[in-house]
């Protein structure tokens, strides 16, 4: 295994604890909410996490989701995932929205909510040119290669379509 990276962290809250891996291979480790909370359906809160941390210079952390409460509860990030530049000094904070149609959601004081993924990231210089070298791809995206066709449309007057689409979607699984 490599060698973990260090990352100096800060409590914000002398009870919370300090982010753990599940498990020795995972790629996030969790974050904890310090304020207790119920999201009704469609409501969008932002979360403290009760540290701050100082990543070395070339990293970046990310917070993203959480599989299992996203499954079970509709629980979405909706900036996902959030980006922590290596400078802020700030809160980590978790955007959470319940996206679930009629069940609300509750959290506890130190539920994990988000997990926190940390990564080398490149500093780039852009070039400006009048043309980009060619590629295979070209300008095709959005579904370009099939899959989606019949999603999308202008709305209202193609949502019979569009929900069709999405069931032989899941009938193809
Ligand atoms: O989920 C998140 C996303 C961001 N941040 C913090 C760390 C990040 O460094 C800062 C700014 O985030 P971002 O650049 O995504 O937001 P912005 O709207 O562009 O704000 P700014 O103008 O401060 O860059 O907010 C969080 O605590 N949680
Ligand atoms: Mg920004």
């Amino acid at each position: 295994m490599r060698r973990p990276v260090d990352v100096l962290i800060r409590r914000l809250d002398p009870e919370v604890p300090i982010p753990q891996y599940g498990h020795p291979g995972d790629a996030g480790a969790d974050l904890v909410t310090t304020r207790a909370a119920v999201l009704a359906p469609g409501e969008r809160v932002v979360l403290p996490t009760g540290v701050s941390i100082a990543l070395p210079d070339g990293y970046a952390a990310f917070v993203h989701p959480r599989s299992g409460l996203a499954a079970r509860c509709g629980l979405a990030l909706v900036n996902a995932p959030g980006t922590v530049d290596a400078g802020y000094r700030g809160e980590i904070k978790v955007i959470v929205v319940n996206l679930d149609p009629c069940e609300s959601v509750r959290f506890e004081r130190f539920d994990r909510i988000a997990q926190l993924v940390v990564q080398q990231v490149e500093k780039v210089r852009f070039h400006e040119v009048a043309e980009l070298p060619g590629s295979a791809r070209g300008e095709g995206g959005f579904g370009s290669t099939g899959g989606h066709t019949a999603v999308g449309g202008s709305g209202g007057s193609q949502g019979g379509n569009r929900y069709a689409s999405v069931v032989s979607d899941r009938e193809g699984q």
